[in-house]
């Protein structure tokens, strides 16, 4: 297993340029098993996840030329439906949460298809049945094999209906809208989720013939079609990666100038950083962080402790959580972190106080962040990284503190950050990727 090795507490400087999204990226690349003609996706990030659903796609048959890391061109005309039901489909597609969307194309274009034990961040519990539930509802028969985890489902004749989500699921949306565009009749799903990443994947499905509207709200309109054609589609800039950034520059007092941020698609993510007290400059689709000495976490209107908590968009996104609690740790002032999506996401903060951060877990669900103002430095740990943004914080946490850090388990900040040692070192890190 690689590791970073670390030597904290330099000033970073310099441009920066997000890479395409990680969560975008799964949905469409999925939504290329919806059409036997060729879809080509740009700006795709070189990471993990991705290129692990990129090798089932091929496994399952689709033709994919890779002209470049970043673009793809696919050709789903010949489906292996039988992979899916294969010992190797079962284990490559438990390693990561973005396969569970290959089912609704599935269902959309050849009426069956089969869910692993979805992998991903192990970060608490997370139930499929807004996927099975909304797929009942369009008239598919789920069978769930106990023994392993595996559900297997039907959906010969699948028919549009009315249906009011139990939560706004991202990944359940995308299958859902997904199995919809070819069912008979229209769908209509209420309370679904209406992220970029998913107002992204309906654009697309309508360039390729499908015909949705409410696009970028919470009751989305889906007219059944009998086939869709190819597109071309390029990703977002990772919102994500774009709030690490922040907080990396934050952190390590650095000035840094975030390229191409897509800020029209960020929502809460700049103004939750400006609430920490950091000062942004969002010029053209840039944003510059300058050199700040110290930040101030703001207040409550009446003075009293402010809560950062998760919510569905456009709320502000829980992956991000992570990375604002490293931040505060540094800030002047105090702030609850309220996690309520997850239930295993903030464990990692026992990290953080052994290099000395003032924290109090409160539940598994809560953090109280006590700001050390710069008064004193964090110190260099040995670590391991649990999930991807808690590596990712964690990493920034080393970057800004005193000594060398090693942090270990760094698949899983690959999962998600392409070549990030190397762009860091880029800015004047001083890290080293070692086996
Ligand atoms: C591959 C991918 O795209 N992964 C993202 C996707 O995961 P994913 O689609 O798996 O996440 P879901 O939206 O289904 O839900 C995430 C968790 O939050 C809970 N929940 C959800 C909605 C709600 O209103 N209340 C609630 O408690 C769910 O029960 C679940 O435990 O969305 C999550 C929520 O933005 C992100 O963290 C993940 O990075
Ligand atoms: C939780 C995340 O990813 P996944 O859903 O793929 O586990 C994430 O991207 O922060």
């Amino acid at each position: 297993m690689s590791a970073f090795q670390v030597e904290g507490g330099k000033k970073l400087k310099g441009e920066i340029t997000p890479q395409g999204a990680k969560n975008e990226a799964l949905q469409i690349i999925s939504a290329v098993l919806l059409t036997p003609e060729t879809v080509k996706v740009n700006n795709i990030p070189d990471i993990l996840d991705v290129n692990l659903l990129i090798e089932l796609l091929g496994e399952m048959g689709v033709s994919i030329d890779r002209p470049s890391r970043d673009t793809c061109i696919f050709k789903a005309d010949k489906v292996d439906t039988g992979y899916l039901e294969s010992e190797a489909f079962r284990q490559k597609g438990g390693r990561l949460r973005g396969s569970v969307m290959i089912a609704g194309p599935m269902l959309a274009r050849f009426g069956k298809a089969f869910i692993p034990k979805p992998g991903g961040d192990k970060i608490g519990r997370r139930p499929l049945d807004t996927h099975i539930i909304g797929f009942e509802k369009l008239g598919v028969r789920p069978d769930y094999n106990t023994g392993d985890n595996y559900f297997t489902l039907n959906g010969q004749d699948m028919r549009g209906t009315y249906m009011l989500l139990n939560e706004p699921s991202v990944t359940g949306t995308a299958n859902i809208v997904m199995a919809a565009s070819m069912a008979k009749g229209t769908t209509t799903i209420y309370n679904a989720a209406c992220e970029p990443y998913i107002q992204q994947l309906c654009l697309m499905l309508n360039r390729m013939g499908a015909r949705i509207t409410g696009i970028g709200s919470n009751l989305l309109t889906i007219e059944g079609v009998t086939a869709l054609h190819g597109t071309e589609h390029r990703l977002l800039p990772d919102m994500i990666e774009v709030g690490s950034f922040i907080g990396l520059a934050a952190m390590t007092q650095s000035a840094i100038t975030i390229r191409n941020a897509g800020l029209g698609h960020l929502g809460q993510i700049p103004d939750k950083f400006r609430q920490m007290g950091i000062e942004l400059f969002l010029e053209g689709d840039d944003i510059r962080v300058p050199e700040q000495e110290l930040y101030s976490i703001q207040g409550n209107l009446d003075g009293s402790i402010p809560t950062i908590y998760d919510h569905p968009w456009p709320g502000f996104t829980p992956d991000l959580l992570s990375i604002l609690l490293v931040v505060a740790t540094q800030a002047r002032g105090s702030v609850l972190i309220h996690q309520k999506m997850f239930e295993s996401r903030l464990f990692f903060t026992d990290k953080l106080m052994d290099m000395g951060a003032q924290i109090i877990l409160c539940d598994p669900h809560r953090a109280a962040v006590v700001g050390l103002a710069r008064q004193r430095r964090l110190r260099g740990i040995t670590m391991s990284s649990p999930d991807i943004r808690a590596g990712v914080a964690l990493l920034i946490a080393a970057l800004s503190a005193e000594g060398r850090s090693t942090i270990q388990n760094i698949e899983q900040i690959d999962r998600g950050y392409q070549y990030i040692d190397e762009r860091l070192r880029k800015l004047g890190a001083d890290i080293r990727r070692v086996n």
